[in-house]
């Protein structure tokens, strides 16, 4: 993506002086170590090795392998006049702080023992790019002996242009330290040249409905939810997360257990009447089903959904009555799974999270939120949303349903499939954020109404709008 209009020499040069300004902020000068290999993240290494000691810092730069003759790599090492060193241990041990120049978005196998040696003998580690042990597509470390090495980890990450995977998913996130995103002046083409297909979660991205003065509870939107007699709670957190991110009218399909769901809240609508029935108001057009369901629940309820037509989200209950059969759930709108239930439907997933959801969701042709501390929201044609704007507040049993019943009023509200399960994800994190140190699931509720604002406003801010 380089090679247009502003040229990778002149890029290269600014990605540099981006590394080296940041070590300059946020460390006291002292003895650095620059680790350059062979290709373009080697080039950035000597360019930040050059301007750190420009600045005067005690720098010495260790070759792994010297860049091909030729190469803007090469011109670039030809400009660092300071001094080299042996790409050792000793040398690494040395220095104050070592800066890993060795691999970045070119990595495409583990590194040798020997680099993973010398990263492990720093001190302190600073990257350019990537950890030069990371799959920046994928967040997967690319270590042998996984099991038996202590993976490095690094006080900071220098990027450019905008954050990869690797930043954002697991393991990787947790061992890239702060990221530093530079703006290198990569021209828009470029940038559009490089055609994304995955991004991190923001309300810039996707446009949730705000409240208008004609509005009424239909035009608002109608959740449906399916309503079990064993389980009756996970309905319950469901319906209050839908009532309280905004749906205009949330209804309890509950059969004979109808009872067990008329002693909670009284703004719920709880129907007894046989499913059937209730299918020929065409205004209850989106269905959550599966918190709280037994297999032959699910049975009675989902196929006569998707025969009907109606938009539908699956989660808990549902993805565990289509293990072994996933094309049970074909037709379905959206799925939620955690990685256990993810595995049961799809297989393992391997160390390519993303790359799995994407390919579920085009199996499937249907939006897969697979949760996570990262979630990942993967559409069938091929869009993938990466959502890190959650809480460790939210891993408590009940908070998925309360995304269900999220996602579910996004639905209802008119949102595409899988712009809805990004708005539901990012309310759901900003709620968990909100609400403090060690919340009950139900305190979730009490700021979804505030992120629903917040997100329409960031989205509104972003746009120009006032
Ligand atoms: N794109 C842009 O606009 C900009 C990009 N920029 C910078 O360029 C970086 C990408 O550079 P890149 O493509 O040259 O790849 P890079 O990471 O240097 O590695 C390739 C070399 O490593 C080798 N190699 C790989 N794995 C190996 C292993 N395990 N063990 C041993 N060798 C291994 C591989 O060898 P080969 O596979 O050919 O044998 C090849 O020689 C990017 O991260 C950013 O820092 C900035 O300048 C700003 C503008
Ligand atoms: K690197």
């Amino acid at each position: 993506m380089a090679s247009h209009s502003i040229g990778i020499e002149a890029l290269m040069e600014r990605a540099g002086w981006a590394v080296a300004q940041a070590v300059k902020t946020r460390f006291a000068p002292c003895r650095v170590l620059v680790l350059c290999g062979p290709g373009n993240n080697g080039g950035d290494g000597y360019v930040a090795a050059r301007y750190l000691e420009r600045a005067g810092w005690p720098v010495q730069v260790a070759a792994l392998a010297a860049p091909r003759a030729g190469t803007i790599a090469a011109k670039a090492a030809a400009r660092f006049h300071g001094r080299h060193v042996v790409f050792d241990q000793e040398s690494a041990a040395r220095a104050d702080l070592v800066i890993d120049a060795v691999f970045g978005a070119g990595l495409d196998r583990a590194p040798s023992d020997e680099v993973m040696t010398v990263l492990a003998s720093a001190k302190k580690r600073v990257a350019v790019d990537l950890p030069s042990f990371v799959n920046g597509r994928t967040g997967a470390l690319l270590v042998e002996d996984s099991a038996s090495r202590d993976v490095p980890d690094y006080l900071m990450s220098v990027t450019f242009v905008r954050p990869k995977p690797g930043h954002v998913l697991y393991p990787a996130r947790s061992i890239c330290g702060e990221v530093i995103c530079a703006d290198i002046g990569m021209p828009e083409d470029c940038v559009a040249h490089a055609a994304p297909d995955m991004w991190l979660n923001h309300p810039a991205l996707w446009a949730i409905p705000a409240m208008s003065p004609d509005d009424h509870k239909y035009s608002r939107g109608v959740v449906s939810l399916c309503g079990g007699a064993v389980m009756p709670g996970a309905t319950r957190l469901a319906a209050a997360g839908a009532r309280a991110s905004g749906a205009g009218l949330v209804r309890i399909s509950a059969g004979k257990a109808a009872q067990a769901y008329r002693l909670g809240a009284p703004g719920l609508v709880v129907d007894d009447a046989p499913l059937p029935a209730l299918l020929e108001d065409e205004r209850r057009e989106v269905w959550l089903c599966g918190p709280g369901l037994t297999p032959e629940e699910v049975e009675a309820a989902l196929p006569s959904l998707l025969r009907a037509g109606r938009i539908v989200l699956a989660d808990a209950g549902a993805l565990g009555w289509a293990d072994g059969v996933t094309e049970k759930l074909r037709g379905v709108s959206v799925i939620t799974p955690h990685i256990g239930e993810f595995t049961k439907l799809f297989g393992a997933p391997g160390s390519d999270l993303a790359g799995a959801a994407r390919a579920a969701a085009e199996k499937l042709d249907c939006v897969v939120l697979l949760k996570g501390a990262v979630s990942i929201i993967a559409a069938p044609d091929g869009r993938v949303m990466l959502n890190d704007h959650a809480s460790p507040a939210l891993a408590t049993a009940g908070s998925g349903d309360t995304l269900a019943g999220v996602i579910a009023t996004m639905l209802a509200a008119g949102m595409p499939a899988w712009e809805a399960s990004c708005a539901g994800a990012w309310l759901h994190g900003e709620a968990g954020m909100k609400a403090g140190n060690w919340p009950v699931v139900e305190a979730l509720d009490t700021h979804l109404g505030d992120a629903r604002a917040l997100a329409i406003a960031l989205h509104a801010a972003a746009h120009g709008q006032v």
